[in-house]
């Protein structure tokens, strides 16, 4: 099937690959030129493991294809995925003015039926409005249909391959044999395709990333009370997990959510329903929880070093907003960063792929590292923001050779409490008792 998708994105250039991949043709249509240059030249612009293969791979068999021209792009396609941006207003709602003015050019450029899909994280309603911005220009049938994406980077391209299921919102039977037609080489059994009407599958996508967000926030809030009560979060998380209604996933600790979507999609839920006149509470406190959480390491760093952090240095490891991928958006890392800086401290980073995104943000205020033992040189303490599989198994003895002290402030609960114990290392980490905590106070 010919297929478009508009906007190279994150998103729109793992669904078109995908889509490449199982044998469709699919032109990306992306406003920056540059980008587009780039795709066409076969370098790719997003870190995602796996992905660059399967890229290259239909590029060269030409099933792949990138364009600045809206027009060409869409022109032979069956359906056209919208893969644009919804970036928070200044109110917390998802702005919708990349999504409405591309619907807007589109009803201009229709010159046969076409489905069009909102791939984007959209608020309920949208679909009606991208079908009456369409429709004001357009002279022949189309549809809109709402297919909220669920991929996670880092594991984007098995997400998308193997997803758990495909939500399809549409109220129009041509729409949904297209669909259908398309994402039947992705559905494996008892994974399956979800039909339902746009508004559904539209609340269906916050619903998701607002349901993993607040069992983050709640997990985070256990460790803060196991803090409190001596008590051990990995074994309350374990107790609880291996209940099949609760479930092993996402109930890990640390330092808040971040990336470029739950803590912008917790905020429009919030505000969608602020406007629909309902007072979602949870959601007030999942997004309360989750900004406390990510300085949550900064008050035990204060403690140990006296309340003064006035000339310390400090080894950061990890600075993207997780593992496996270079994306810092709303990343805890840069929370710990700003308030280390405030309070006098220096900082050398390392991360393996989100540093030079970082140094575009921060410049010169901190240091970055080539490694991830160089980063300790000289530093009092080392703070891990990031669960990086390197950062797992370090060599401990490079980690001692180079810190000045044996002290780490972990936010990602990454050691072993009594193995790190028997190192020597004074070590903090979220809900888990400290090791080793020194008596006397630190001069
Ligand atoms: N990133 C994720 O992991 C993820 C997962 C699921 C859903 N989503 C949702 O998908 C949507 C896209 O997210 P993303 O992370 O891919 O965004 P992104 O910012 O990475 O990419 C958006 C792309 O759209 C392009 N663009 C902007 N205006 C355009 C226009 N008028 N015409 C053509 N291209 C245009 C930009 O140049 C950019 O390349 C958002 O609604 C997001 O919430 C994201
Ligand atoms: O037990 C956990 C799991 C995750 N996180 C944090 O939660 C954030 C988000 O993680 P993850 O969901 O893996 O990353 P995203 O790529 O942002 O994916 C989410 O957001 C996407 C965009 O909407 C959705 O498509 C995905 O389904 C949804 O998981 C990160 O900061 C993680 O560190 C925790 O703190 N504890």
């Amino acid at each position: 099937m010919k297929i478009a998708v508009v906007g190279t994105g994150y998103v729109g250039l793992v669904t078109g690959t995908c889509f490449a991949e199982t044998g469709n043709e699919v032109i990306c249509v992306d406003i920056d030129q540059k980008k587009v240059d780039k795709l066409t030249n076969g370098e790719i612009t997003i870190y995602e493991p796996g992905l660059e293969k399967l890229f290259l791979r239909n590029l060269k068999e030409g099933r792949l294809k990138f364009t600045t021209d809206l027009a060409a792009g869409i022109e032979e396609a069956k359906i056209v995925f919208l893969a644009l941006p919804t970036p928070p207003g200044e109110d917390g709602s998802a702005d919708l003015k990349y999504v409405l003015g591309v619907a807007d050019h589109i009803g201009r450029l229709l010159t046969d039926y076409k489905v069009l899909v909102d791939k984007s994280t959209v608020p309920v309603g949208t679909a009606e409005k991208v079908y009456e911005s369409v429709a004001r220009n357009a002279k022949v049938p189309f549809d809109v249909v709402s297919n909220p994406e669920f991929l996670r980077e880092g594991v984007a391209v098995d997400d998308f391959m193997k997803p758990d299921r495909v939500v399809i919102g549409t109220s129009s039977d041509r729409a949904r044999k297209l669909m259908g037609e398309l994402y039947a080489p992705f559905v494996r059994s008892g994974n399956p395709v979800i039909y339902m009407d746009e508004r559904s599958a539209e609340l269906t996508k916050y619903a998701a990333n607002s349901f993993l967000a607040t069992k983050i926030s709640f997990m985070n809030e256990i460790a803060q009370l196991c803090e409190k009560l001596d008590a051990d979060v990995d074994m309350v998380r374990l107790g609880i997990g291996s209940d099949d209604r609760i479930g092993k996933r996402f109930l890990f600790p640390g330092i808040g959510y971040g990336g470029s979507c739950f803590p912008k999609d917790v905020q429009a839920l919030a505000k969608s329903s602020d406007e629909a006149g309902y007072d979602f509470r949870i959601l007030d406190a999942v997004m309360q929880v989750n900004e406390i959480q990510k300085l949550h390491l900064l008050p035990k760093i204060l403690r140990y070093f006296s309340g003064n952090l006035q000339g310390r240095h400090f080894a950061l490891w990890g600075l993207a907003f997780k593992p496996n991928t270079d994306d810092i958006r709303e990343a805890p890392a840069l929370y710990i960063i700003d308030a280390l800086l405030e309070a006098g401290a220096t900082v050398t980073a390392f991360d393996p792929e989100a540093m030079k995104n970082v140094q575009q943000v921060v410049g010169d205020k901190i240091k970055f590292a080539e490694n991830q033992y160089e980063a300790l040189k000289g530093a009092d303490a080392l703070i891990i923001a990031t669960e990086w599989n390197e950062f797992r198994t370090p060599d401990f003895l490079k980690i001692v050779s180079n810190l000045k002290k044996k002290v780490i402030f972990d936010g990602r609960n990454l050691f072993d409490i009594r193995a790190i114990g028997e190192l020597g290392f004074h070590y903090e980490s979220i809900g888990r008792r400290p090791v080793n905590q020194p008596t006397a106070v630190i001069a």
